[in-house]
């Protein structure tokens, strides 16, 4: 296909990376014109992908409309609180058939709304042609081509399927699904639970609490999902459990890393100011997956928790009270509990 990924960040680069290992045409958007340069001389995006090499036939622009035309394939790599705005200034320069795949992992925090969602208002496109990708994909081990398998959810399956063949790299596997609702849930979750793993971890916590809160947090995860629409197997798979395991126990994971320097004892000034510009999406995303929760009736303790710790200034040490205060309860998934 005729790609491009519009956002230069780590996973952004990652993904035209294996866009360009699998068989296509790609550019890639970068805001600065020094960036877009960085990757056509050097191949290397030392920002935010440091040491690795990028293909030569991979090209980045910083104008809009030189980016946007003539492209099958819309690749939207930029975070999910800039999604509306960035949408806004790409929409007339984007081709009425295009596909346009979204990369973030998050929710609107002014609307509630999801990626899908917010594309569909800001373009009005056909859901035919709005699809997410979402799994257990760290940037940097899919970029050292570290074997690792995603999902593509678009809700006209032969849409997903194309996009898969144009995903299919030697190191990357992609699988279909037509849950949007589902992939889309999974992957913005699961970076507030990844906070609350962080978090724990910084406190000098071991597998036990880990194992609890990947647990836990699947299963407030899927009593929102199925709130939502969901199918509950999307929640089994990889942008359920899959992307909640890598991201909750990796180092490389920003929301992990940001919430261990809370547990650690650091603001959350000093914890933003250590991610060197980069996004940690579950910090904004509690707020607007706490509110679906509660516009929806459904309990998600853990995404509760660490909301008040980045927002309400409850203490760290409190969260633990608070959650293991709770009532008793039947272990039961699915369930409103
Ligand atoms: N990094 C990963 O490992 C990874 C993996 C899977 C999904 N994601 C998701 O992909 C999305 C993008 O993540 P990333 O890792 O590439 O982020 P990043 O912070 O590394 O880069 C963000 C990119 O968006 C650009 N951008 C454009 N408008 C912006 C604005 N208004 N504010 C901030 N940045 C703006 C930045 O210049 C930068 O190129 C996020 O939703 C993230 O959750 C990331
Ligand atoms: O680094 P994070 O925490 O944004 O997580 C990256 C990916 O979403 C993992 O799948």
């Amino acid at each position: 296909m005729r790609a491009v990924v519009m956002g230069s960040g780590s996973w952004g680069t990652a993904v035209a990376k294996i866009l360009v290992d699998a068989g296509n045409e790609v550019t890639m958007w970068a805001r600065r014109p020094e960036l877009a340069e960085q990757i056509n001389t050097e191949h290397e995006n030392r920002d935010y992908l440091a040491g690795i090499r990028l293909p030569d036939a991979l090209t980045a622009v910083s104008s809009i409309p030189e980016a946007l035309a003539g492209r099958e394939l819309v690749v939207c790599a930029v975070p999910s609180q800039s999604l509306r705005e960035n949408l806004t200034q790409w929409r007339e320069h984007l081709p009425d058939d295009a596909i346009l795949l979204s990369l973030a992992k998050g929710v609107e925090i002014s609307t509630g709304d999801r990626m899908s969602q917010l594309i569909k208002e800001v373009t009005g496109f056909d859901d035919s042609q709005i699809a997410v990708l979402s799994g257990p994909n760290l940037a940097r081990e899919i970029a050292e081509e570290q074997p690792a398998a995603t999902v593509i959810a678009c809700t006209d399956e032969a849409v997903a399927q194309r996009i898969q063949q144009a995903f299919a790299a030697p190191y990357f596997r992609p699988y279909t699904n037509t849950d949007v609702v589902g992939t889309e849930i999974g992957g913005a979750a699961k970076n507030v639970i990844a906070l609350a793993c962080g978090m724990a971890a910084g406190m000098g916590f071991g597998e036990n609490t880990l194992a609890t809160l990947i647990t836990r947090g699947l299963a407030e995860t899927i009593r929102l999902g199925t709130a939502l629409g969901a199918d509950i197997t999307t929640l089994a798979g990889l942008a359920g459990i899959g992307d909640l395991v890598a991201t909750c126990s990796s180092p490389l994971s920003r929301n992990r890393t940001f919430g261990a320097r809370l547990g650690e004892g650091a603001s959350l000034e000093e914890a933003q100011a250590a991610t060197n510009g980069q996004v940690a999406e579950g910090v904004k995303s509690c707020r607007s997956v706490r509110a679906l929760a509660r516009e929806h009736g459904v309990e998600m303790p853990l995404t509760e928790a660490v909301y008040q710790v980045c927002h309400q200034d409850l203490a760290v040490a409190d969260m633990v009270g608070m959650l293991l205060g709770r009532t008793t309860k039947p272990e039961v998934y699915g369930a409103q509990q």
